[in-house]
Formats: structure tokens, C-alpha cells, sequence
């Protein structure tokens, strides 16, 4: 490499640092009581309405969890957040499930979960009482699910999608990777660009084993969205062309792409979502 383009290199490195220590910044005022009761509480989570967002997502993950193509024995969420919806067809699945995520407020909010009901911010009864249903099972199975879930997570850790190794390597991923990951809402919320969500992706998809599965759900259109009381923070927006042109950029097949559109009555000022994706996508 010759020294101007040594010093190009050298010069969208730091740009490329600036960009996600700007992000770092924005999540330190993110506060997960105020995300999960804006985003995981009525009027946006409401299950009575067939057009709600909240069964689209948990019925894109029950058939891309029990469609038989995805097993193994390691899940791990990236980005978990202090949400676990994103597990609750997969736990089923897997009898190893990792939770992971850059904050520690988030951690241990999941932590505080783990711990039994009444401990969370946000009662997950009506998730997983509809996810029961969706697996043909009565609701009151819910505190089964629930057990089943706590029995499976092997731990929370931290993770850093921005770094080529996102986990820590004593993390105890088997050598040659999760079987399926699970990634909802994080690539395009902590990336400060297009080139760097693309780049994360190709940072996770180093945690998936040869032939694994990566489930996205994310969102289209957004440009912000509130981490909390006056924490705005910038998103990537995505469109449906834009993500498939990226998963298949960083290397995955593209199983299969659904698109959900926000009625009106969803847009409640948090953010300015107009649509959510979810990708189903195989390490090849
Ligand atoms: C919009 S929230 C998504 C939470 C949850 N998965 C959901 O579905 O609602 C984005 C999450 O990404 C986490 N995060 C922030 N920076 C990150 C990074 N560099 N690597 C991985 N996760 C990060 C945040 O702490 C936050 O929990
Ligand atoms: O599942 S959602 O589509 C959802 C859920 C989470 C988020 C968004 C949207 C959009 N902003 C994201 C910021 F990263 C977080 N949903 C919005 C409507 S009601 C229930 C929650």
C-alpha cells in the first residue's frame, strides 16, 4: 500500500471510530424501563388487533423457528436488549441459549428476569401466553415456557458488534460457532452508517457456525428513535432493497424476506418507524 492510500486507510479508521464512539455516547442515557413501555406496552403492543405489529413478530419467529430447518443445540440473541420475545419460539428449540448485549442496565434487567416473576420492568405473561397458542398449547402453559426459558439461557454477555470477534473469547461459543443466531433492532440502531451495519453484519456472522441460521427483524425507514426520556438516538434507515442487498453482501443466503408496514395508529412518536423487516438467512 502506498502512502497516500495508507493515509486514506489511516483517515477512515479514525472517521470510522468517531462514528461509533458517537453511538457509545448516545446508549449511555438508554433507559430500559422507558424503552420497553414504549415500544413493549399498549397502545403499540396490543395483541387484540390482527394488524398489530407484536403477533407479526412473534408469528414470523415461530415458523422460522419450527419450519424444521433450523436446530442445534446454541442460540445466541445479539442485541438482546431487555427484551425476550426474540426467544420465546426459539427456547423450544435450543437447550442453549445465550442473551447478550452492550449495556449493562440491559443485562441486568434480563438478569433481574432470570430471577422469577415480579423482578422484570415489563410483565411478559401476554408474550408468552401467545406464543403458546401459537404452538398449539393452552395459555395457562405460559409458566412452562417461562421455566423452560429460564432452564436454557446459559448466560448474558456482553457484545460489541462492532468489533470483528463481538463476544469475548472466553464466552464459551463452541469453536465452530452458534447454530442460529437471533438479532432484533440492533444492527441498524448502533451503527452510524450504512458501512458500518454492513460491516456488523459480517461481524456477527463470524459467531455462526457453516450452515447456520441468522433471524433479523429490524426496522425500515427509521432515522431515530427515543432510548429514553430526551435520549435520541439516530438509526440507519433501511430499506427492503437495501437490507437483502446486504445480507447477501456479507455473505448469507437469503431464505426469506417479510414486510410488515405501521398503520398509522402505531406511530406514536418514539420513533419514526414506517415498516419492520424480518429476514431468515443461512451461513452457507
Ligand atoms: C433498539 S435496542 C433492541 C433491543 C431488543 N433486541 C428489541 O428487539 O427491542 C438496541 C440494542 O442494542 C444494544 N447495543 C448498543 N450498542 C451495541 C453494540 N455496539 N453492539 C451490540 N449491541 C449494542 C443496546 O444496548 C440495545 O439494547
Ligand atoms: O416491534 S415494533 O415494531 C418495534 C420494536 C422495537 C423498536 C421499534 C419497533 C422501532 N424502533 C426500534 C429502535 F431500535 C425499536 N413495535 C412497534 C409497534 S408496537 C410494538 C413494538
Amino acid at each position: 500500500m502506498d502512502r497516500e492510500a495508507k493515509n486514506e486507510k489511516e483517515e477512515n479508521d479514525r472517521e470510522r471510530e468517531k462514528g461509533v464512539a458517537a453511538m457509545v455516547a448516545c446508549y449511555q442515557g438508554f433507559d430500559p424501563a422507558a424503552y420497553l413501555q414504549y415500544n413493549y406496552m399498549p397502545p403499540r403492543a396490543d395483541f387484540d388487533r390482527q394488524d398489530s405489529i407484536v403477533p407479526w413478530k412473534l408469528g414470523c419467529l415461530h415458523r422460522a423457528f419450527t419450519e424444521g430447518d433450523v436446530g442445534g443445540d446454541v442460540l445466541v440473541d445479539v442485541g438482546s436488549g431487555p427484551t425476550l420475545y426474540q426467544v420465546l419460539s426459539g427456547c423450544e428449540v435450543f437447550d442453549t441459549v445465550f442473551l447478550t448485549d452492550f449495556l449493562e442496565v440491559n443485562r441486568q434487567e434480563l438478569r433481574r428476569w432470570l430471577q422469577g416473576e415480579g423482578y422484570s420492568s415489563l410483565d411478559w405473561t401476554p408474550y408468552l401466553q401467545h406464543v403458546c397458542k401459537l404452538e398449539g398449547r393452552r395459555p395457562s402453559a405460559w409458566t412452562e415456557k417461562a421455566a423452560r426459558l429460564r432452564s436454557v439461557v446459559s448466560d448474558i454477555l456482553p457484545i460489541d458488534v462492532h468489533l470483528p470477534r463481538p463476544l469475548h473469547p472466553d464466552s464459551q461459543l463452541p469453536t465452530a460457532g452458534a447454530d442460529c443466531l437471533v438479532s432484533c433492532f440492533c444492527l441498524e440502531s448502533v451503527s452510524p452508517d450504512l458501512a458500518s451495519f454492513n460491516r456488523a453484519l459480517g461481524h456477527i456472522r463470524g459467531l455462526l457456525r457453516p450452515g447456520g441460521h441468522l433471524l433479523l427483524i429490524g426496522a425500515l425507514g427509521e432515522s431515530y428513535y427515543m432510548g429514553g426520556p430526551g435520549v435520541r438516538i439516530p438509526v440507519v434507515p433501511l430499506d427492503e432493497a437495501q437490507v437483502c442487498a446486504s445480507v447477501r453482501a456479507s455473505g448469507y443466503t437469503l431464505v426469506r424476506l417479510e414486510v410488515y408496514t405501521l398503520p398509522q395508529g402505531m406511530m406514536v412518536g418514539v420513533d419514526d418507524v414506517t415498516g419492520v423487516f424480518f429476514v431468515k438467512a443461512r451461513k452457507p
